[in-house]
């Protein structure tokens, strides 16, 4: 037995054996076969693949949306058996309640769980600041672009005191340019909180901006084909030579182990 303080620390989520069927008229759809993935706290981690290959099914897992058919898939060590507070999803249509202000959606969890109305005032101002809503506190989400929904979107999980954020092609509705400065933002609150990510996305160039490892699935039934550790340096640099090397390599490799189109 190893002494306490050499101890690997447990991971933030343990995925082994991890296997999912879905039974739909009484046809089975295998979208998970034998994934094993192993994230450690402040990870920034991207999946891709193609489409279908069943990186949803395997956030929800982890969100405990949905339950494993087979296999262990556990947080700290301990089972998933549903969705926390501390595993918040930002999906990529917002989710926001059109019927509350920009500051009510933040505030919204901590709420349920009675916080008095001086700290979720203060909790919700703190992350709508965090993410440069400030002066759109009290605007409705339909009267806010995409960009901000978004924003709104990552301060409500944040607030919600996660420890994992994970994010089903959050910005995949964005145009260029928003997703560009979305991405940026993304990377500075990583920063600043140490939150652990775990992103899909299907476009390559923006899992080599953001991410420490990319995890490439293959499709029919959804493996992990390949787990890639990114040493670029950061912050990244779009037009830099190992920066497109990386992304060249990740494409290619897409295209001829994987049928996907590589966004990149
Ligand atoms: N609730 C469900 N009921 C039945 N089948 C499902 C369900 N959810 C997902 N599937 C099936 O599981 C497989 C994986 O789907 P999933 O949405 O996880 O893939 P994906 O990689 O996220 O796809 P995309 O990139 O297109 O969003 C697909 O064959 C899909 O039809």
């Amino acid at each position: 037995m190893s002494e306490p303080s050499k101890r690997k620390p447990l991971p933030v989520l343990s995925v082994r054996g991890l296997n999912k069927t879905f039974t739909v008229g009484g046809q089975t759809v295998e979208a998970l076969r034998n994934v094993d993935l192993r994230i450690e706290k402040g990870e920034f981690v991207c999946l891709i693949g193609a489409s279908g290959c069943g990186k949803s099914t395997l956030l929800r897992i982890l969100a405990g949306f949905e339950t494993a058919t087979d296999g262990v898939v556990e947080m700290y060590g301990k089972p998933i058996n549903g969705p926390s507070p501390e595993r918040g999803m930002v999906f990529q249509d917002y989710g926001l309640f059109p019927w509350l202000t920009v500051a009510q959606n933040i505030a919204f969890g901590p709420r349920q769980r009675g916080m008095s109305a001086k700290q979720l005032h203060e909790l919700s101002m703190h992350y709508t600041d965090m993410v440069g809503l400030g002066k759109f506190a009290n605007y409705y989400p339909g009267q806010l672009s995409g960009g901000m929904k978004q924003r709104v979107a990552i301060a409500r999980v944040l607030a919600n005191d996660c420890d994992v954020l994970l994010m089903d092609e959050p910005f995949g509705a964005l145009d260029a340019l928003t997703r560009e400065r979305l991405q940026q933002e993304l990377l500075d609150i990583w920063a600043r909180t140490g939150v652990t990510i775990i992103f899909v996305t299907h476009a390559v160039e923006e899992a080599v901006m953001l991410s420490d490892r990319v995890v490439v699935m293959t499709a029919g039934p959804g493996r992990i084909e390949r787990d890639i550790a990114l040493e670029l340096p950061r912050p990244r640099d779009i037009t830099g030579i190992e920066f497109n090397q990386v992304r060249r390599d990740i494409t290619q490799y897409l295209s001829s182990h994987v049928a996907i189109k590589a966004a990149a």
